[in-house]
């Protein structure tokens, strides 16, 4: 499948580019991995002074099976981070944290205002390789990943609107 000219060469400023996914909305999430989320959150309320934490400090993260890891975030009014703890044998964030021990930026969330199947269907036609099904995320929304070596090296999930 033919890859998108920016994923092949750098991209040019000024240089005419097919557009990316036209209903692209504002940043819903900025991930953080680590091993231990509660004392992430932690540091977010005690050393940067973050008021809404969800949930609390002092109550457990948030498991996600489907996704292979537990949660918390740290509410930024429109926006927020999210912090991964690993869940399970198999999370998806493991390999990510072996790699990065003291943890890292592990994704990007972009808000899709309309449909997220549109969106596949527009990223996978410009040959950016889709993680999965979509799945029912931390929001109760659709989302869906995209393979970080096809989106100059970041890991995008996609959240419907
Ligand atoms: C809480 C629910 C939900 C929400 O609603 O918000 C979530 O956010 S769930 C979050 C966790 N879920 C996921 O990440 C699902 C999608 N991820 C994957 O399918 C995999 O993690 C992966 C991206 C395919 C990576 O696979 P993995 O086996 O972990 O690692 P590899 O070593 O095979 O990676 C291949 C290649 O990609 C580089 N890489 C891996 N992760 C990232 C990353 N987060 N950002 C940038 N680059 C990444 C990795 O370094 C490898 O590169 P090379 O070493 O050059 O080969
Ligand atoms: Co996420």
């Amino acid at each position: 499948m033919a890859r998108h000219p920016s994923l092949v060469r750098p991209f040019v400023a000024g240089a005419s580019v097919p557009p990316g996914i036209s209903h692209l909305g504002s940043i819903n999430h900025i991930a953080i991995a680590t091993k231990n989320a509660v004392a992430a959150a932690a540091f977010y309320r005690d050393v940067l002074g973050a008021t809404d934490i969800s949930p609390p400090l002092g109550k457990s993260a948030v498991a996600l099976p489907d996704h292979g890891v537990s949660t918390i975030f740290v509410n930024l009014g429109e926006t927020k981070i999210e912090i991964l703890e690993p869940l399970g044998a198999k999370s998806p964030i493991a390999q990510f944290l072996a790699k990065n021990p003291a943890g890292g930026i592990h994704h990007i969330c972009i808000n899709v205002e309309g449909e997220l199947d549109a969106a596949i269907r527009r990223v996978v036609s410009s040959g950016v390789r889709v993680l999965g099904e979509p799945k029912i995320g931390a929001h109760g929304k659709r989302v869906v990943f995209l393979h970080p070596k096809d989106c100059g090296g970041v890991l995008i999930e996609l959240e419907e609107c």
